[in-house]
C-alpha cells in the first residue's frame, strides 16, 4: 500500500486535497482525521504539518508526499521533488522598509551584511547568503507572520513567502533583489530509494489532473487550403487530429491547446479562416 503524506493545514492543504479528490483517490471529510486508508485504490493518507512531510518522506516512514519546493528544500531532508503540481506558486524573496526619509534603506542583497534578517525558512536563507560571501548579524527564526519583525524592531530585513505582495505591502516593505526560490506544490520522494510500488499509477493520475487544467480542448472548421497555417498557430501536444467535414472539402480539427492562451489562439486561428471554433474543458486525461 503506497503511503502518501498531505498537509493537513495551510495554503498547501485544501488544493493538496482538491487535487488527489480529481485524480479519484478518497480524501476525509473531517479535518481531524490524521490516517485514511483508501484500500480501492492500494493507498494511505497522512495528514501532517505541511512543514514535516518531508521529514516524514526523507526518513522513509511515508513514500511519497505533497509539499512546497521551498519547504522541502529548507528541511534539509533526503527528499527530492518527482513531479510540480502547479499549485501554491509563490516566490520567497527578500524585503525591507522602503520609501523616502530613511537614513540607511536596504535596496539590494549586498546590503544585507550586518543586518538582522527574519523568516520561516532560515536554511534557505542562511545558504543563500553564505553562497554570495554576505555575512548577516544574525538570521532570526519565526514561525509566521514573517511581515511584522521589522516594525516590532527584532529585525532589518525578512525573507518570505510572496504571491500577490499584498501582504508585504500592508507592513509598508518592498521587495529587493531577484527572487530566492520560485516554489510551488510539488511530490517529492526519497532520494535515493527504489521508486516504490503504486507510484507510477499515482503519478500518471495527477499529470492526467494537470493535464486537464491546463489545456482545453479546441475544435474549428478551416479551409483546406489554409490548414498548414492553423495548425501552426495550434501544433497541439503532440498532433492536431483532422478529418474531413462531411459536406464541404473543409477540415475539422481537434487540438489541446494551453488554456491560459485560449483567447489570443482564437483570434489568430479567425485571422486564417477558421471559424465554428469551439473550446471545451477536459475533465480528465491521461496522455
Ligand atoms: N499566499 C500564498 N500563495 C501561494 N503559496 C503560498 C502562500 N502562502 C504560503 N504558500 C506556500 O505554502 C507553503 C507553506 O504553507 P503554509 O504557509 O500553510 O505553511 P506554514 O506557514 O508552515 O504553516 P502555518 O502557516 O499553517 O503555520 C509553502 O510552500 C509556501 O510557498
Ligand atoms: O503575497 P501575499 O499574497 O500577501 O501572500 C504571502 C503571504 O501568505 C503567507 O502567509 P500565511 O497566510 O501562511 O501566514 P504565515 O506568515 O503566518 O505563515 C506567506 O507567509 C506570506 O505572508
Ligand atoms: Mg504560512
Amino acid at each position: 500500500m503506497l503511503r502518501i503524506a498531505v498537509p493537513n493545514k495551510g495554503a498547501l492543504s485544501a488544493p493538496a486535497s482538491e487535487m488527489l479528490r480529481e485524480a479519484g483517490y478518497r480524501q476525509r471529510r473531517d479535518t481531524r482525521e490524521l490516517v485514511l486508508a483508501d484500500p480501492e485504490n492500494d493507498v494511505e493518507f497522512f495528514f501532517l504539518r505541511p512543514r514535516d512531510v518531508a521529514v516524514y518522506v526523507g526518513t522513509g516512514t511515508v513514500d511519497v508526499g505533497i509539499t512546497g519546493r521551498d519547504l522541502m528544500l529548507d528541511s534539509g531532508a533526503d527528499a527530492v521533488e518527482h513531479l510540480g503540481l502547479g499549485f501554491a506558486r509563490s516566490t520567497f524573496r527578500y524585503a525591507a522598509p522602503a520609501g523616502p526619509g530613511l537614513s540607511d534603506p536596504v535596496t539590494q542583497v549586498s546590503d544585507i551584511a550586518g543586518r538582522r534578517v527574519a523568516s520561516s525558512y532560515t536554511t534557505l536563507v542562511a545558504q543563500h547568503l553564505a553562497k554570495q560571501g554576505i555575512e548577516p548579524a544574525a538570521i532570526v527564526h519565526l514561525d509566521g507572520a514573517v511581515e511584522s519583525s521589522v516594525r516590532l524592531g527584532v529585525a532589518d530585513v525578512i525573507a518570505d513567502v510572496v504571491e500577490t505582495g499584498t501582504t508585504l505591502r500592508a507592513a509598508g516593505l518592498e521587495v529587493f533583489g531577484d527572487p530566492i526560490l520560485r516554489s510551488e506544490a510539488v511530490l517529492i520522494r526519497q532520494s535515493e530509494a527504489e521508486q516504490p510500488a503504486g507510484l507510477d499509477i499515482l503519478t500518471r493520475r495527477l499529470e492526467g489532473v494537470i493535464t486537464a487544467r491546463e489545456y482545453v480542448l479546441m475544435d474549428y472548421v478551416v479551409p483546406a487550403d489554409r490548414l498548414e497555417e492553423a495548425v501552426a498557430i495550434t501544433p497541439g501536444k503532440e498532433s492536431p487530429t483532422v478529418s474531413l467535414q462531411h459536406h464541404s472539402d473543409a477540415r475539422a480539427v481537434r487540438v489541446m491547446v494551453p488554456r491560459s492562451a485560449t483567447n489570443r489562439i482564437m483570434d489568430a486561428l479567425y485571422d486564417v479562416g477558421a471559424r465554428a471554433i469551439i473550446v471545451t474543458s477536459i475533465h480528465a486525461s491521461r496522455m
